[in-house]
C-alpha cells in the first residue's frame, strides 16, 4: 500500500511557482511547502532529482529582456535558476534533507559542476540532486533541461509540477471552457500545440520513451499521489 510507483524520478519545479502570490522572487512559505512535499516522497525511498526554473527572477523572453541579445538574456535566465537552486537546496538542508546542487555552466566557487556519474552516485546515496542552469545553453528552457537530465539519470518519469493541474485542451488561463486530459500521447500534445511544455522537451521525452506527469504544485499532497501512482494530473505518454 505504501510502495511508491517509481524508484527514481525527475521533478521539474517551475520558477514562477516559487513566487507564490508575490510579484517576483522567492516566497518563503511557498518554498517551505514545496520542500515538505519533497521530504515526504524522499522518505518513501524514491530517488529524486530536481530541475528548477528561473521565471520568477528572469526569463530570456520576458519584457525586461526586450532589446537584449537573446543569448545574453538566456544566460541571465540560467543564472536565475542557480539562485533558485541554492535557495531550494538551503531550504531542504533546513528541513533535514541532504541536497547537492550541480550546475550546467561553470561557476565552481558557487556550486559544483554537473558531472553525470557524480549525480548518479548522489542519487544512489539517497541525496537529492538539484540541477541548476538548465541545459547550459541559450534558446532552451528548463523543461527541456528536465527532459535531458531525466533521460541521463534514467528516471522513470518526469514530474512537472506547475500552476495548472494538468494538460488542458487549451490554455486554461485563457480559455475557461478548456477541459483537462487524464492522459494524452506525445504526438497529440505536439500536434495540438499544447503549450504546457515546449515542443523540444516533449520531443526529447517521446524519443526516450520517458513519460511526463503534469500536476499542480499548489494542490496539497499532489506530489505524493503522483509518486504513489494515483490518478492525479495528466500523464503524457508515448
Ligand atoms: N493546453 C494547456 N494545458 C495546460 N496548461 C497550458 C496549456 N497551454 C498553455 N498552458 C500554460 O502553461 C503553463 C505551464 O505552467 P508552468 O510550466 O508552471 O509555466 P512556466 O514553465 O512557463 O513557468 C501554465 O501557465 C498554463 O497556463
Ligand atoms: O537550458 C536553459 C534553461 C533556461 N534558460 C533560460 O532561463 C530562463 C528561465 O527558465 P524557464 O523559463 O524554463 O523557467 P520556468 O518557466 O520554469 O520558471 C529561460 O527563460 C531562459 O532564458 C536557458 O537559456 N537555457
Amino acid at each position: 500500500m505504501t510502495t511508491p510507483a517509481y524508484k527514481r524520478v525527475l521533478l521539474k519545479l517551475s520558477g514562477e511557482a516559487l513566487m507564490g502570490d508575490d510579484a517576483y522572487g522567492i516566497n518563503r512559505a511557498t518554498i517551505e511547502r514545496m520542500v515538505a512535499d519533497v521530504a515526504e516522497i524522499s522518505k518513501l525511498g524514491v530517488e529524486l532529482a530536481i530541475v528548477i526554473g528561473g521565471g520568477n527572477i528572469f526569463r530570456g523572453v520576458a519584457p525586461g529582456a526586450q532589446g537584449m541579445d537573446r543569448a545574453t538574456a538566456d544566460y541571465m535566465g540560467m543564472l536565475a535558476t542557480v539562485m533558485n537552486s541554492l535557495a531550494l537546496a538551503d531550504a531542504m538542508r533546513q528541513a533535514g534533507l541532504t541536497a547537492r546542487v550541480m550546475s550546467a555552466i561553470g561557476i565552481e566557487q558557487v556550486v559544483e559542476p554537473y558531472v553525470r556519474p557524480k549525480a548518479l552516485q548522489y542519487l544512489e546515496e539517497g541525496k537529492i540532486v538539484v540541477f541548476a542552469a538548465g541545459t547550459g545553453n541559450p534558446f532552451f528552457t528548463t523543461d527541456t533541461a528536465a527532459a535531458l537530465r531525466g533521460s541521463e539519470i534514467g528516471a522513470q518519469i518526469v514530474l512537472k509540477a506547475t500552476k495548472v493541474d494538468g494538460v488542458y485542451t487549451a490554455d486554461p488561463k485563457k480559455d475557461p471552457a478548456a477541459t483537462r486530459y487524464q492522459s494524452i500521447s506525445f504526438d497529440e500534445a505536439i500536434a495540438k500545440h499544447l503549450q504546457v511544455m515546449d515542443a523540444t522537451a516533449f520531443a526529447l521525452c517521446r524519443d526516450q520513451k520517458l513519460p511526463i506527469k503534469v500536476f499542480s504544485i499548489v494542490k496539497p499532497g499532489a506530489l505524493k499521489s503522483v509518486v504513489m501512482g494515483d490518478d492525479e494530473g495528466t500523464l503524457v505518454h508515448v
